[in-house]
């Protein structure tokens, strides 16, 4: 990456989401380097450090839908025509190998079994009657049946290769392992996978407003005390995202305590997510702590809530050690810090952590808005919303960004375009909250 200008200042027009996105990931390069070698049951939520390139073909084999007979459709359509049954030569049960199948005979089958050389369609037991053996027929140990309609070629087959063809490109370096991702890397043999290691944040709250639960009781709260909510918020929201967390003290409001604190974190971690302290007043010492330590990269955004948020890099060669420090500068209000995690710090967050990463917002689905938004906003407004049972999205009364019930109670938010409004029954973009930490 190389150092930029002047980050936009407070005074400018405000950065668009987009803009701060494309600012944000231009350039940026993983900050994680060693790759390990994870059993699958490690994996979920991982970050695929090479591609995954099949060995061989699944299903191995061409095999039996269904428990029925292996057929060859030319001979079911002359059987059927000349009225006679099928003599059934063989049987063949699922880890078995049957032999070629003989012209004019089929062959029992069951599901998963592997069709036998020669035939080219099932059909099912349930479209097939025994029958009596014709009279001027040879033994048929096995019985006869009679198929009512001709199978067409294919039927109840599964293809060898039809899941994976050898040499397929399966699983992409940069790829955030799923469940279901795990299961193919199962499927091809593999019982381990090449992952980046965890990529290490650390978690900065500061604010000398703030105390931690359980240490003060509510009764006993001073005024203008609160307690540290955002932190867990955070915490599991990070983890989810397969980052190793770790949590600092609570920073005061002290220029030089912040300025040390950062610095100690920065030689440690990957990167630092702080909360609060990046507004405008005499007690936001974040910036100017990032500044003296590294860069300034990004400040403010046209949304609401999360305005102030901030990006910026510590110089750890100024602290004897080598290369950066990510800061993410994540506004104190809980919904806005939440809000900017999931806009934009996960995005910068996944890319140091080595996954591959868009500069967009993930794509919203259009859902019908249940209520109305009569009052536009110069920024563009992420707004708590829920889905209800007919289809469409309510709103959370207090849209405040110090609610924090406001996320509690929704699954995602609704995202209004600045200096618009929306009116009951419109089509709004509605992106779910919990789409953005799996
Ligand atoms: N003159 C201006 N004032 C403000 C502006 C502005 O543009 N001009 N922006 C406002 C916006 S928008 C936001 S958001 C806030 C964010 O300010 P900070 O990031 O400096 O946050 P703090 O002032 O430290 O805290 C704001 C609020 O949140 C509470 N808080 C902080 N941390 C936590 C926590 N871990 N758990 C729970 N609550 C927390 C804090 O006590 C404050 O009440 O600035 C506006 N001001
Ligand atoms: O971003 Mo502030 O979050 O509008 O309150």
């Amino acid at each position: 990456m190389t150092d930029r200008p002047n980050p936009p200042s407070s005074r400018g027009p405000l950065l668009s989401v987009e803009e701060a996105l494309q600012r944000l990931l231009e350039g940026l390069a993983p900050a994680v380097q060693a790759v390990q070698q994870v059993p699958l049951e490690q994996a979920d939520g991982r970050v695929l450090a090479q591609d995954v390139v099949a060995e061989l073909d699944v299903p191995g084999f061409d095999s039996s839908q269904m428990d029925g007979y292996a057929v060859r459709c030319a001979d079911v359509a002359r059987a059927i025509e000349q009225g006679r049954p099928l003599p059934v030569a063989q049987r063949i049960a699922a880890g078995h190998f049957g032999v070629e199948l003989a012209p004019g005979t089929v062959a029992r089958i069951f599901t998963g079994a592997p069709l036998p050389a020669g035939a080219d369609a099932v059909v099912m037991q349930e479209d097939a009657q025994p029958a009596e053996a014709p009279a001027d027929a040879p033994q048929a140990p096995l019985g006869w049946i009679r198929v009512e309609r001709a199978p067409q070629p294919g039927q109840w087959v599964r293809r060898r290769g039809e899941d994976v063809a050898r040499g397929q490109v399966v699983l992409r370096a940069g790829q955030r392992l799923r469940a279901a991702d795990l299961g193919v890397a199962a499927s091809l043999g593999m019982a381990s996978v090449p992952v980046w290691t965890r990529l290490r944040v650390a978690l900065a709250p500061t604010g000398d407003e703030l105390v931690q639960p359980g240490t003060v009781a509510p009764a006993d709260l001073p005024p203008g005390v609160l307690y540290n909510s955002s932190r867990y918020v955070l915490v599991p929201l990070l983890q989810r995202l397969g980052f190793e967390v770790t949590v600092l003290p609570v920073l005061p409001d002290d220029r030089e305590a912040t300025e040390q604190a950062l610095a100690a974190a920065a030689l440690r971690h990957d990167a630092i997510v702080t909360t609060g302290g990046v507004s405008v007043g005499e007690a936001d010492h974040v910036k100017p702590a990032v500044q003296a330590l590294g860069a300034l990269d990004l400040w403010q955004v046209s949304m609401k809530p999360g305005k102030p948020f901030m990006h910026g890099w510590i110089d750890r060669a100024r602290l004897g050690g080598h290369g950066r420090c990510h800061v993410l500068g994540l506004p104190g209000n809980p919904v806005s810090s939440v809000v900017t995690l999931a806009l934009l710090a996960r995005a910068v967050l996944l890319r140091l952590a080595g996954a591959a990463v868009a500069a967009q917002l993930p794509p919203a689905l259009w859902v019908r808005a249940d209520f109305d938004w009569p009052r536009p906003d110069r920024r563009r407004e992420f707004v708590r919303v829920r889905r209800n049972a007919d289809g469409g999205v309510d709103l959370f009364p207090n849209q405040n960004s110090s609610v924090l019930t406001s996320v509690a109670w929704a699954d995602g938010l609704v995202d209004i375009p600045g200096g618009t409004t929306v009116a009951r029954g419109q089509w709004v973009a509605y992106r779910a909250l919990d789409g953005w930490w799996d």
